[in-house]
C-alpha cells in the first residue's frame, strides 16, 4: 500500500515536471525564457559551492580536434578502465596501442594534492537554432565536464590542468607509433599544407643492450642520454635551445646507424632522416627544420659525402674542375651540350652552405622545438671542417671502431646466446691483430644451418679472422715493397740528378777555364774579376 502511495507520488511529480517544462518551451517567448536560464544559473551558482569547467572536443570553425580534449581522455584513460562500467575504446590516429575512455554520462573520480575532482564524459545535440558548424555530422558535441569544491580554485587553475596536459601528453607521446621522416626532393611539386617530410613508421629492433661495443663506453652514451631527455629545467635554466649534438664516426659497418636507431628506441623519440643533397638551399633547410617535431633524432648521414664542406669534396672539386677545362673546348663547339650540362649540374648540386648548416644546427630556428637530438656521421672524421664539429655544436664525439674482445662477446650472446666457450681464447687473441668490423664479425657468426651449430659458426668466425689477418699481412707486405720501390725510384732519380748537374758544371768549367786562361795571357782583365791574394 505504501510503496504503490511512494510510486504515485512520484509519477505525479515527474508529471508536474514534465507539464511545467511544456509550459515553459511552448508559451514563454524565448528572451524571457534565456532570462531565466541565466537568473536561476546565478541562484543556483549564489548557492552551489561546486565550479565546473567544460572542454569541448572540437574546437573552431573547422571543427579541429581539440588537443586539450585527446590529452584528458588519455590523461583519464587509466582511471577509466578501473573506473567506469561503460567504456569506449579508440585507436587513435598514429597509436600503437588502444585508448579506454568513458563512456557518455559515466563519471570518475580524480584525486590531485589531496583534493578531489570529477570527470564526467557527456555530450550536447544540436538544436534547430543553432549553426550547421556547431556539431559533427550526427549533430552530436562532446565534452568532458570537470566539476570540482571552489575552495581548490587555485590549485585547478595554476597546478592541476597543467599536470592533466602534461601527463595526457606524456601517455600519448608513449602511446605513439614512432615515425622514420625523410624529405622529399625539393623540386616536387607540393600541395598546399603539404609536409616536406614523408613517412614510414618506425620499427627497429636494435637497442643497446645488442650493440656491441665497450660496456664502459656504451654506458657513458646512454647516461648521457638519458640525462639530456630529463634536462628540461636545466636547459631552461643555464638559457640553452634543447638539443645536444652527437658526431659518430668510424669505418663502414660499425654500428653508426644502428646505434642512432637504438638511441630512437632508447628514448621513444622519431628519426628525421635529413637528406642534405636533396635540399635545394638554406632557406628550404629551414622550412625543413621548422617541421621536425620535439622528441626526434634528425640525422645527417655522411656528412662528408653530403656537402662542399670537407677536405676531400675540395679535392673533388678541383678535380671535377680540370676536367671542367677540358670539356670546355668541346663545349665550344656544342652550345646545346653546354646546357644540358649545367642543367644536370644544377640537379646534383644542393646550394646549402656551411654557413646554413651551422645556422641550423645553432640559430635561432634551432630553438623552435624542444628535446631534439641532432646526430651526424662520417667515415672520415679529419676531413670535416673544424667548424662543424667543436664542442657546442657537435656536444659528444663518439669513435666507432673495429670489433673489440668485448664488442664480440656482446655479439656471440646476440647472434648464438653464447656467455663463454674454448673457443673464445683463440678468438681474442686474433681479434687483438687483426682489424675486422663488428658487421663483418656479426656475418660470420650469423647461424648457416638450422638448428645452428654455434662451434660451426665459431671456426668460421676464426677462419674469417685468420683469412682477414693474412690479407693484412700481404698488403702491408705490397705497401712495404712499393714505399721500397719509390724510394728506390726516388734515389735513383737523385742520384742522376746530381751527376748530371756535376757534369754541367764540369761543362761550364771547361767552357769558362781557357777563357780564364786566356785573360790571364791578355793580363789586366783577369786580375779586375778575381780577387787578389
Ligand atoms: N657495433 C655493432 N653492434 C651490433 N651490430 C653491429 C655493430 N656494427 C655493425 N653491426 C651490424 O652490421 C650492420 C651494419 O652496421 P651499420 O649500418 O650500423 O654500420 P655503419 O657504421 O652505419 O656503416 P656505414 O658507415 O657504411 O653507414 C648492422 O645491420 C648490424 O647488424
Ligand atoms: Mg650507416
Amino acid at each position: 500500500m505504501g510503496n504503490m502511495f511512494l510510486r504515485s507520488e512520484f509519477a505525479s511529480t515527474i508529471g508536474s515536471i514534465f507539464f511545467f517544462y511544456t509550459i515553459f518551451e511552448r508559451y514563454i517567448p524565448p528572451q524571457l525564457r534565456r532570462n531565466l536560464q541565466k537568473y536561476t544559473h546565478r541562484l543556483i551558482g549564489a548557492v552551489n559551492p561546486y565550479i565546473q569547467i567544460v572542454f569541448h572536443e572540437s574546437t573552431g570553425e573547422r571543427l579541429e580536434r581539440s588537443e586539450v580534449y585527446a590529452a584528458i581522455q588519455n590523461y583519464l584513460s587509466s582511471d577509466s578502465s578501473r573506473q567506469a562500467k561503460r567504456l569506449k575504446a579508440d585507436l587513435m590516429r598514429d597509436s600503437k596501442k588502444i585508448v579506454l575512455s568513458m563512456d557518455d554520462y559515466e563519471e570518475i573520480t580524480d584525486s590531485y594534492e589531496g583534493a578531489q575532482m570529477s570527470w564526467v564524459a557527456a555530450k550536447t545535440v544540436k538544436t534547430e537554432n543553432q549553426p550547421s558548424y556547431y556539431s559533427r555530422g550526427n549533430g552530436e558535441r562532446r565534452y568532458y565536464k570537470l566539476t570540482f569544491h571552489k575552495k581548490h580554485r587555485e590549485l585547478v587553475v595554476n597546478s592541476y590542468l597543467n599536470h592533466v596536459l602534461e601527463e595526457g601528453k606524456f601517455i600519448k607521446v608513449q602511446n605513439r607509433q614512432r615515425k622514420l621522416y625523410t624529405n622529399n626532393r625539393s623540386d616536387r611539386m607540393f600541395w598546399p599544407r603539404e609536409s616536406m617530410w614523408s613517412h614510414v613508421f618506425l620499427d627497429h629492433p636494435a637497442s643497446f643492450r645488442t650493440l656491441a661495443m665497450d660496456p664502459a663506453k656504451k654506458k657513458e652514451i646512454v647516461d648521457d642520454l638519458i640525462t639530456f631527455s630529463k634536462s628540461k629545467e636545466y636547459y631552461r635554466e643555464i638559457g640553452k635551445a634543447w638539443k645536444r649534438g652527437y658526431l659518430l664516426y668510424g669505418p663502414p659497418g660499425t654500428g653508426k646507424s644502428t646505434m642512432i636507431a637504438a638511441m630512437a628506441n632508447l628514448l621513444e623519440y622519431d628519426i628525421y632522416d635529413l637528406e642534405l643533397t636533396a635540399v635545394k638551399d638554406n632557406t628550404e633547410l629551414r622550412k625543413l627544420l621548422i617541421e621536425v617535431s620535439s622528441k626526434s633524432i634528425i640525422v645527417i648521414e655522411d656528412i662528408d659525402c653530403s656537402l662542399d664542406l670537407t677536405g676531400q669534396r675540395k679535392k673533388k672539386k678541383r678535380k671535377r674542375d680540370e676536367d671542367d677545362e677540358e670539356d670546355e673546348e668541346e663545349e665550344k663547339k656544342d652550345p646545346e651540350m653546354k646546357e644540358a650540362k649545367k642543367e644536370m649540374q644544377n640537379d646534383k648540386q644542393s646550394k646549402v652552405t656551411l654557413s646554413g648548416l651551422l645556422n641550423f644546427i645553432d640559430g635561432l630556428w634551432s630553438a623552435c622545438g624542444d628535446e631534439r637530438l641532432l646526430v651526424f656521421t662520417t667515415n672520415h672524421v679529419d676531413d670535416l671542417d673544424p667548424a662543424l664539429i667543436r664542442r657546442g655544436r657537435m656536444d659528444k664525439h663518439i669513435e666507432l671502431s673495429y670489433c673489440t674482445f668485448e664488442a664480440f662477446k656482446v655479439l656471440a650472446k646476440n647472434y648464438l646466446g653464447l656467455e663463454s666457450h674454448q673457443l673464445f681464447e683463440t678468438i681474442e687473441l686474433l681479434l687483438n691483430e687483426t682489424e675486422m668490423t663488428p658487421a663483418d664479425v656479426a656475418e660470420s657468426l650469423t647461424p648457416k644451418t638450422a638448428p645452428r651449430d654455434v662451434k660451426a659458426c665459431l671456426r668460421n668466425l676464426i677462419e674469417a679472422l685468420e683469412n682477414a689477418k693474412e690479407a693484412a699481412r700481404l698488403k702491408a707486405e705490397e705497401q712495404e715493397k712499393k714505399r721500397l720501390l719509390k724510394k728506390e725510384k726516388k734515389e735513383k732519380a737523385a742520384k742522376e740528378a746530381s751527376t748530371s748537374s756535376n757534369e754541367e758544371a764540369k761543362r761550364e768549367d771547361q767552357l769558362t777555364a781557357p777563357k780564364e786562361i786566356e785573360m790571364n795571357g791578355n793580363g789586366k782583365e783577369a786580375n779586375s774579376t778575381k780577387p787578389e791574394s
